[in-house]
């Protein structure tokens, strides 16, 4: 059991035991369950991002500049959209399944009170999901800004009690900048736009995610890195993604994955995780997490998506011979 929340393995591996499609299929219920059940942990986060091994420490956080990014589509021949997220968990707050009803009304006050502080193009509005019109909510969802509520992979991790208390979304005027509070995790920084400037995105999610640690603790392991509900987002916690048209190479499946796994890349459906590709169009984001930094994780993805889109001009001079 952990120390501090009495979480058994049970716990953490739940929705593997319900969910038998899960690509991972675990869950830390609290922060402490990656050092007590470390022995199922530690295989799992290697293998999820390649290279991280369980003696290895994860650096500590890099940012850079998102103007080391040239724009990845500048005569917007290929990407749709650019969004750049990362998680936080709150200090002294444990993960989904062992918060308590006070729990999510307390992390909601607490994350609430710096978003108002958020300025010029960050500055927007928060709305608390239980108030929300389910039009209106169903609107945010069709657009990519808002998460869909009930995913069966968190329902079997037991991380949708007391839906929708505490849950909500910020958004700022443009719609260009989100924060997600309770969801899968206590927090998710998000940045998107049209087109392919992944610096400009980039960029605007690391000045969301920098106001908050003024006024917020988030929670860090010193080998882990930062802490999240799912071993898949503990590091740097980003996935940068591009909502990309690549119809010469995607045409062979099989060479169009293995060219993306190349590049550490993952490839999912338009609507996210383990949906289809609607009218040809892909999220394809960094994988790994660990063992690099945020600007190292962005700049992987960068020369992925920049190798893709030459592949898919490589295909088309091909076909015009
Ligand atoms: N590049 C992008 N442009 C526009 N929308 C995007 C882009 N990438 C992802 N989205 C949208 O973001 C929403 C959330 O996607 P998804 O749940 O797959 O990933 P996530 O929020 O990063 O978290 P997780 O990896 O935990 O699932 C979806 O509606 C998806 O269509
Ligand atoms: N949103 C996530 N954490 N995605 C990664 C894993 C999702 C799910 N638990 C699975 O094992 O397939």
């Amino acid at each position: 059991m952990t120390p501090k929340y009495c979480s058994t393995l049970l716990d953490c591996i739940r929705s593997g035991l319900c969910r038998h499609e899960s690509g991972v299929g675990i869950y830390a219920p609290d922060p402490g369950a990656y050092k007590t059940f470390a022995e199922i942990f530690d295989p799992i986060i290697e293998s999820y991002h390649t290279g991280f091994k369980h003696t290895d420490k994860h650096p500590a956080t890099c940012f850079g500049y998102g103007s080391d990014f040239p724009n990845l589509d500048p005569e917007q021949k290929f990407i749709v959209s650019t969004r750049v997220r990362c998680a936080r968990s709150v200090e002294g707050f444990p993960f989904n399944p062992c918060l308590t009803k006070r729990n999510y009304k307390d992390l909601e006050c607490l994350i609430k009170k710096p978003l108002r502080a958020l300025c010029n193009e960050h500055a927007g509005s928060y709305h608390t999901l239980g108030c929300m019109d389910s039009d209106d909510i169903q609107k945010l969802v069709d657009a990519g800004l808002l998460f869909k509520g009930k995913n069966r992979f968190l329902k079997s991790a037991n991380a949708l009690r007391y839906w929708p208390t505490g849950r909500g979304i910020f958004i700022n005027k443009t719609c260009t900048f989100v924060i997600w509070v309770n969801e899968e995790d206590h927090i998710r920084v998000i940045a998107l736009e049209k087109g392919g400037d992944l610096g400009r995105v980039y960029e605007r999610m690391i000045v969301g995610v920098e106001s908050l640690a003024h006024s917020l603790k988030f929670s860090r392991d010193a080998r882990l890195g930062n802490l999240t509900f799912c071993p898949t987002n503990l590091g740097c916690t980003i996935r940068a993604s591009v909502h990309i048209k690549l119809p010469l190479l995607a045409s062979n499946r099989r060479n169009f994955l293995e060219l993306a796994k190349k590049h550490h890349l993952q490839v999912r459906g338009t609507l996210g995780e383990y949906s289809q590709a609607l009218g040809g169009i892909y999220d394809i984001s960094n994988k790994r997490r660990m063992g690099l930094t945020e600007y190292e994780a962005v700049a992987e993805m960068h020369k992925g998506i920049s190798a893709l889109i030459e592949a898919e001009c490589e295909e088309s001079r091909k076909t015009r011979k």
